[in-house]
C-alpha cells in the first residue's frame, strides 16, 4: 500500500472541532486511513509506533488547517472564457443579449480550454469536486480525468426556440452523456440529467427526459426559482409555484439538486425538505445579476440540504468557494435580517459535507474511511492573524490563494501552490487564446 501523510497541521473534524493531528492516507484506495489516533477499520486507537511509521509521501501542514476539499456544487466551468465579457445586467438580458449568442459560437476545443482553466482555478483554491452543466461534456470529462478532481457532469438541455426534432435530440444527448460518462475517470465522474430550467425546457421534453432519467437511476440538476421573472410565468400559466410543478413532473427526488432557489415560499421550502431535494446556493451570482436573496437560514432550519456554488465565471466572476462562503454568510444575515443567521460553521459545512451530500459524491469529511479529498490552508498570513477561531477564518477571512496543498482521491493535485496534474501556464495561455479567437469570430 502506498501512503501519504499530511503532517504537523490542525484538522477540521466533521463535528466542527479543530485539533492537532496528522492525516494518513491510503493513496491507492484514495481513502483516509487515520486522523491522529483514530484509525479506519479499528475500534481501538492505533498503537504507539503506528503513527510514526514512515509514509511514502508527506505534505507539510505546519501552521496550517487541514480541511475537507471544497465542493463547488453548481458551475459552468468553461464559462471562464467569458469572464468579464458581459457584466452588470440582469439574468434574462445577460443571457439573451450576450451569453447565448457567444455560446452559440463555442467549439468543443474552446470548451475544453475553458474547463481546464476553470479546474485549474478550482484546484488552486482548494476545490476537489464540482457539478458542471454545459456542452461538449466528453471534453469536460477529459479535463476532469487529467486534473484528478471529482465531478457530477451533465449536458444542459434548452428546448425553447428549437423545433421538435432538435429539442428531442437535445434531451437524448443529455441522457446519452449521463449513461456514457457515469463512472469515468476511475469512478471520479458521476453524471446527471440536466435540463437548464423549468421555463427553458418545454413540459413534454421535461417529462420524457425525467422519466428516462428515473429509469436509468440518474439524478436531476436544473436552475430553479432563480428570478421573479422565471417564477411568475410558471404561476401565471400553471397556477402553481415552480417547486409544485417540479413535483408534478417527478423532478423532486432525494438525489436531485437545484441551483439557486432564491424565490421560494414556505410551502416550497417544506416540499424541498420532505422530498430531500438539495438547493445549491450561489450568492455571488445572485447578487451580481440582482436576482435576489435566497432564504438560506429558513431552508437550513427546515432541514433542506444547502450546498454552495459559484455558478459560471461570467456571473461571479471567479470560481473561489472561499468567496462563496463569505458571501453566503453575509447575504444570509441580510436576507434573515439577523446577524446570527448563517454563521461561520454553517457556511463551512455547506461548502464541504453538504456539498458532497447534494452531489452524491464521496468527500466532505476528514475521518478514517472517508475519501481522501482535502485542502491545506496556510494560516500564517497577515490577514489571518491572530487565529482566535480557525472556522471563523475559513468563512470570513481566508481566500483561495491561502490554500497550500490540494489532495483528491489520495492524489496530490497541488503541492506548495504548484499544480501537478495540469500545466498551469499552458492552460492559461490556451484559454486566453481561445477566448480572444472566440470574441473575434463573434464580432466579425
Ligand atoms: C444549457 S448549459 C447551461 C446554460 O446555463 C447558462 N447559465 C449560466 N449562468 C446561469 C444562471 O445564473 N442562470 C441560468 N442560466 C445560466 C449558461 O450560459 C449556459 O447557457
Ligand atoms: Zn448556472
Amino acid at each position: 500500500m502506498n501512503t501519504l501523510r499530511v503532517t504537523g497541521g490542525r484538522v477540521l473534524h466533521p463535528d466542527g472541532r479543530v485539533t492537532a493531528a496528522d492525516v494518513t492516507i491510503d493513496s491507492d484506495a484514495g481513502t483516509i486511513l487515520a486522523v491522529g489516533d483514530e484509525t479506519a477499520g479499528e475500534d481501538e486507537p492505533a498503537e504507539d509506533g503506528d503513527e510514526s511509521a514512515s509514509a511514502d509521501e508527506t505534505l507539510d501542514a505546519e501552521g496550517s488547517l487541514v480541511i475537507p476539499g471544497l465542493v463547488n456544487a453548481h458551475t459552468h466551468a468553461a464559462m471562464t472564457l467569458l469572464r468579464g465579457y458581459a457584466d452588470d445586467k440582469p439574468l434574462d438580458a445577460w443571457l439573451q443579449e450576450d451569453i447565448w449568442p457567444i455560446e452559440a459560437a463555442l467549439t468543443p476545443d474552446d470548451i475544453e480550454a475553458g474547463t481546464a482553466l476553470g479546474v485549474l482555478e478550482m484546484i488552486r483554491s482548494g476545490t476537489t469536486a464540482f457539478a458542471d452543466m454545459y456542452f461538449a461534456m466528453d471534453r469536460v470529462a477529459d479535463v476532469v480525468d487529467r486534473a484528478g478532481v471529482r465531478a457530477r457532469l451533465g449536458h444542459g438541455v434548452v428546448t425553447v426556440g428549437k423545433d421538435e426534432a432538435d429539442a428531442r435530440a437535445d434531451v437524448k444527448e443529455s441522457l446519452a452523456v449521463a449513461a456514457e460518462l457515469d463512472g469515468a475517470a476511475d469512478g471520479r465522474i458521476r453524471t446527471a440529467f440536466m435540463p437548464h430550467s423549468l421555463t427553458t425546457v418545454g413540459e413534454t421534453y421535461l417529462r420524457e427526459g425525467i422519466e428516462a432519467a428515473r429509469e436509468a437511476g440518474v439524478p436531476i440538476h436544473l436552475h430553479a426559482n432563480e428570478t421573479v421573472d422565471e417564477v411568475d410565468p410558471i404561476v401565471d400559466e400553471r397556477g402553481v409555484r415552480p417547486i409544485a410543478y417540479a413535483a408534478e413532473i417527478d423532478s423532486l427526488g432525494p438525489d436531485d439538486f437545484f441551483a439557486h432557489g432564491v424565490h421560494l415560499d414556505d410551502s416550497e421550502i417544506e416540499r424541498l425538505a420532505e422530498a430531500g431535494t438539495a438547493i445549491v446556493h450561489c450568492p455571488a451570482s445572485n447578487m451580481k445579476l440582482a436576482s435576489g436573496m435566497a432564504p438560506v437560514q429558513r431552508l437550513r432550519e427546515a432541514g433542506v440540504t444547502v450546498a454552495l456554488g459559484t455558478d459560471g465565471a461570467a456571473s461571479n466572476n471567479d470560481l473561489d468557494v472561499f468567496d462563496e462562503m463569505r458571501d453566503a454568510a453575509m447575504l444570509g444575515k441580510l436576507a434573515a435580517d439577523d446577524a446570527a443567521a448563517v454563521p461561520a460553521d454553517a457556511v463551512v459545512e455547506m461548502a464541504t459535507a453538504a456539498g458532497a451530500e447534494a452531489l452524491g459524491l464521496p468527500g466532505g469529511r476528514i475521518e478514517p474511511g472517508a475519501a481522501a479529498d482535502l485542502a491545506v490552508v496556510d494560516l500564517d498570513a497577515p490577514h489571518l492573524t491572530p487565529v482566535h477561531d480557525p472556522v471563523s477564518h475559513l468563512a470570513y477571512a481566508a481566500r483561495g490563494s491561502d490554500v497550500r496543498h490540494t489532495v483528491c482521491d489520495g492524489e496530490v493535485l497541488m503541492r506548495d501552490r504548484e499544480v501537478l496534474t495540469l500545466d498551469a501556464a499552458a492552460v492559461q495561455e490556451r484559454a486566453a487564446d481561445a477566448a480572444a479567437d472566440l470574441v473575434a469570430r463573434v464580432d466579425d
